[in-house]
């Protein structure tokens, strides 16, 4: 196993329905392997519950938009990972760009595939905090892998 600290970090990363209906997935699963984080949790397909949407967005129950937020997110399947890598949460909300596509730069997921902000593809982690939080959730703790990526000496110094 690599042992540099820092790289045990993880962060939970949904791809929204909007995404997996325009064929998104893989394209996005390629950025984040090609940049060199590992997968080590992934439910592919998988309907969300009104229930845990509303648990994941709490902090945003007071916003106008909470219900239709709810709704989208639960108007088809959405594919959720956990990514592991050093600085992973922050360098993950990088790849993805602004909440807002119009704000996102190109070269960016939400710069380069969507428009609006209530269409926005994918879900990242804002903290180490939320992500711990997130993949709780999300997950049991048994379907997470710890594997060795051979790469791993390719990729860190
Ligand atoms: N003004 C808005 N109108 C409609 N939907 C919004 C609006 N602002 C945010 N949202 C939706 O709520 C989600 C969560 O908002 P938040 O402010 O936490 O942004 P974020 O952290 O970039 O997004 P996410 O948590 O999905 O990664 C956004 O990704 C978007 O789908």
């Amino acid at each position: 196993m690599f042992s540099r600290s820092g790289v045990s970090e993880r962060t939970f990363i949904a791809i929204k329905p909007d995404g997996v209906q325009r064929h998104l997935v893989g394209e996005i699963v390629r950025r984040f392997e090609r940049k060199g984080f590992k997968l080590v949790g992934a439910v592919c397909c998988v309907q969300a519950s009104e229930e845990l949407l509303k648990e994941h967005y709490i902090d945003l129950r007071d916003r106008p938009f909470y219900g239709r937020l709810v709704k989208y997110m639960s108007s088809g399947p959405v594919v959720a990972m956990v990514w592991q890598g050093l600085d992973v949460v922050r360098m993950a909300r990088t790849m993805i760009g602004e909440t807002n596509p119009a704000e996102s730069k190109p070269g960016t997921i939400r710069g380069d595939f969507c428009i609006e902000v209530g269409k926005n593809v994918i879900h990242g982690s804002d903290s180490v905090e939320s992500a711990q939080k997130e993949i709780s959730l999300w997950f049991h703790p048994e379907e997470l892998m710890c594997w060795e990526d051979a790469a791993e000496r390719w990729i860190y110094e």
